[in-house]
């Protein structure tokens, strides 16, 4: 009998097809919904993103407005999910309080038990709605600052800067986030995303799938990075009296010992791009912003400086969480936060999966290979 061939880590393998997303290494591109995603970040917002990747289609003025009047309807915490957030521990990790959220969300929806596809798309939309105050919420409560109710007259990503803030942030810096938002919304079969189509091929429910979901996400060779990536930045150091060139020597020098002492350094590197990462370009252009607005050209430096040594070194090219880490540092973030940032965006690639998987759906069950112990019985040997 032939050994069947191991696909570890599902490598190279093409589970299904999907028409949410196309990510094409080759061309180094990235089609939501058939639209080059560098062409949507900038000239449409966030908004418009979540509505293409679970509709298909772009929303025209009147598609946007009801897509608006529910979505601004439903940003308030409820009092419960602020109660059990209330009983997790400072201690807990911003990841494990959202993961929380998300399942108490879950068992307490109206239509918990209710997944058509017209439940599932509400389920969408309100915990896209909801999810930024949590974020925002963990984010103050950890600095015992009061709680600050959403505002139905900004929009998404305004509204989401307002809540943790507490003040309005300026354009400049909305513009950033709600870029940083549309490159993290959606991005194929990622670990995340497949974890969410597993748990769907059981016809589990979208919350199951969410809060699996974020489990997955959570770790640091996924969308754990972003955190990851500025622990790096804190630790070479981060002084902003320094010149860029001063701050770049110091973290070359910090990569080229990591390199040697073989430490994977988060932020680099890809399962599917081995060129680049798409997305890499526009986000570096929002951090470039996010460090002029601010005037911090150290960051820029210690930026340039890791990535100048990697390449020089085993030529591996940033990911997204590589920009997206300082851009959040910069906006004011605290750094376990990150990672909740990109949960309140991927809610929507997410959740088009669930629906797609549950649109069409077999049970994700693959087979292994058993190379434990021969058959033994009880008592034997
Ligand atoms: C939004 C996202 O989720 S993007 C991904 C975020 N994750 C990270 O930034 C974590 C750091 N990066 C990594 O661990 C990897 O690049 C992964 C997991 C993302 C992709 O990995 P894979 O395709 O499985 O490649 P693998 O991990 O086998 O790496 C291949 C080689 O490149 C090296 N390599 C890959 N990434 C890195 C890195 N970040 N630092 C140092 N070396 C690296 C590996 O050590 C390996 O070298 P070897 O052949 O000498 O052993
Ligand atoms: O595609 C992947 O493996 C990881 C990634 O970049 C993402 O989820 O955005």
């Amino acid at each position: 009998m032939t050994e069947p061939e191991i696909h570890k880590g599902l490598a190279g393998v093409v589970v299904d097809t999907t028409a949410i997303s196309k990510v094409n290494p080759d061309t180094n591109s990235l089609l939501y919904r058939g639209y080059p995603v560098q062409e949507l970040a900038g000239s449409r917002d966030f908004e418009d993103i979540a509505y293409l990747l679970w509709n298909g289609e772009l929303p025209d003025a009147g598609e946007r407005e009801r897509f608006d009047a529910f979505e601004r309807a439903h940003r308030a915490l409820p009092d419960h999910v602020v109660a059990a957030i209330d009983l997790l521990p400072l201690t807990a990790h911003p990841m494990d309080v959202a993961r929380t959220a998300v399942s108490v969300l879950g068992a307490s929806h109206p239509r918990a038990g209710d997944s058509s596809p017209e439940a599932n798309l509400e389920k969408a939309a309100a915990l896209l709605a909801v999810f930024p105050a949590v974020v925002a919420y963990d984010q103050r409560r950890r600095r015992g600052q009061e709680r600050v109710e959403p505002r139905e007259d900004l929009g998404y990503s305004a509204n989401f800067l307002w809540m943790t803030f507490g003040e309005e942030a300026p354009p400049e810096v909305i513009h950033a986030f709600d870029v940083s938002m549309v490159l993290y919304a959606e991005h194929s079969f990622n670990a995340s995303t497949f974890t969410a189509r597993v748990i769907t091929s059981t016809l589990s429910d979208l919350h199951s799938a969410v809060t699996g979901a974020i489990g997955a996400l959570k770790g640091a060779l996924h969308g754990g990075a972003n955190e990851a990536v500025m622990h790096t930045f804190e630790e070479i150091g981060i002084r902003e009296d320094e010149t860029r060139e001063e701050a770049a020597a110091r973290a070359k020098a910090w990569m080229e010992d990591a390199l040697a002492a073989r430490k994977k350094v988060m932020g680099f590197g890809h399962r599917v791009y081995k060129h680049g990462d798409s997305r890499v370009p526009t986000m570096k252009s929002a951090l470039d912003a996010m460090i002029e607005y601010y005037g911090r050209s150290e960051i820029l430096g210690l930026y340039t400086g890791l990535e100048t040594a990697m390449d020089e070194a085993k030529g591996i090219k940033p990911n997204l969480d590589y920009p997206a880490g300082p851009t959040y540092h910069l906006m004011g973030f605290d750094t376990e936060m990150f990672t909740p940032l990109f949960i309140a965006a991927r809610i929507t690639g997410w959740t088009a999966h669930i629906m797609e998987q549950a649109a069409s759906n077999s049970l994700i069950r693959p087979l292994s290979l058993y190379d434990g112990p021969d058959e033994r019985h009880v008592g034997e040997g």
